[in-house]
């Protein structure tokens, strides 16, 4: 059964103060039945965090254990903090940091090998989509990921499609666009693990609101979302938590 996951990411954004008022508040609305909800706080607040009752993860982690890699964080490092999860390759990463298809699905294993939950992050920009080739990109995105990882590995991944032309744009895709990528990820999962198919939960990234998560959350093969601004105001994130609630 796919688990129903809710995560926000805040980005580089926020302050001790903002964290530890945030987990106060958000304590108080946890746990929500059925909804694993998580937050990648930036790194110097996952201690706060882990103060917490709400699950937590990095926002990117390293391929390497240790030694002189100056401004990495490795996996064994967020376990130790208390962390869950880690997001790999959202596309701020891929573009601004230049991380490749072939670097993410080593972070991925590296993850899972500490066993932390990789939220992988895949989608394409609107110069690809114009240009026909949201597929392909995707494809090539989540297959990179896929053909590294046995099947047992494959089942404990969380994929997040997030289109980069609708994060933080205000331009979310439409439901019936994000499902027909949903479906397709799905699809390119059964092609390597029929079973990892029904069991991985996809989730939809890119501009998620409190008044637009319910006609997402209505699609068969939207799992969850992974919001980003929306998640820095409490209220609303605890009101997309329910929205998955109650879809
Ligand atoms: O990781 C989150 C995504 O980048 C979505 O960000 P957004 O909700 O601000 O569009």
């Amino acid at each position: 059964m796919r688990r129903k996951v809710v995560a926000g990411n805040w980005k580089m954004n926020g302050s001790s103060e903002f964290a530890r008022a945030y987990c106060l508040e958000i304590s108080s609305h946890l746990p929500v039945d059925d909804i694993d909800v998580v937050l990648f706080p930036p790194f110097p607040y996952l201690g706060i965090v882990a103060l917490s009752d709400v699950a937590m993860g990095g926002q990117d982690c390293s391929v390497n254990a240790s030694g002189a890699f100056t401004g990495d964080v490795s996996t064994e490092m967020l376990r130790d903090v208390g962390a869950r999860y880690v997001l790999l390759g959202h596309s701020e990463r891929r573009v601004m940091h230049g991380e490749s298809d072939e670097l993410v699905a080593q972070k991925c294993l590296s993850a899972l090998k500490a066993d932390l939950i990789p939220v992988l992050c895949v989608g394409e920009s609107m110069q690809e989509r114009e240009a026909g080739a949201a597929f392909d990109v995707v494809s090539g995105q989540v297959n990179a990921v896929l053909s590294v990882l046995s099947k047992a590995q494959l089942k404990r991944l969380v994929i997040a499609y997030e289109p980069v032309w609708a994060i933080g744009t205000g331009l979310t895709a439409t439901p019936d666009q994000a499902q027909e990528m949903h479906q397709f990820i799905r699809a390119s999962i059964a092609n390597v693990d029929a079973e990892g198919a029904e069991v991985v939960s996809i989730l939809y990234g890119g501009s998620v609101k409190s008044d637009n998560a319910c006609e997402l959350f209505a699609k068969n093969d939207i799992d969850g979302a992974l919001v980003g601004g929306a998640s820095l105001k409490v209220e609303e994130f605890i009101a997309i938590c329910r929205a998955r609630q109650q879809v």
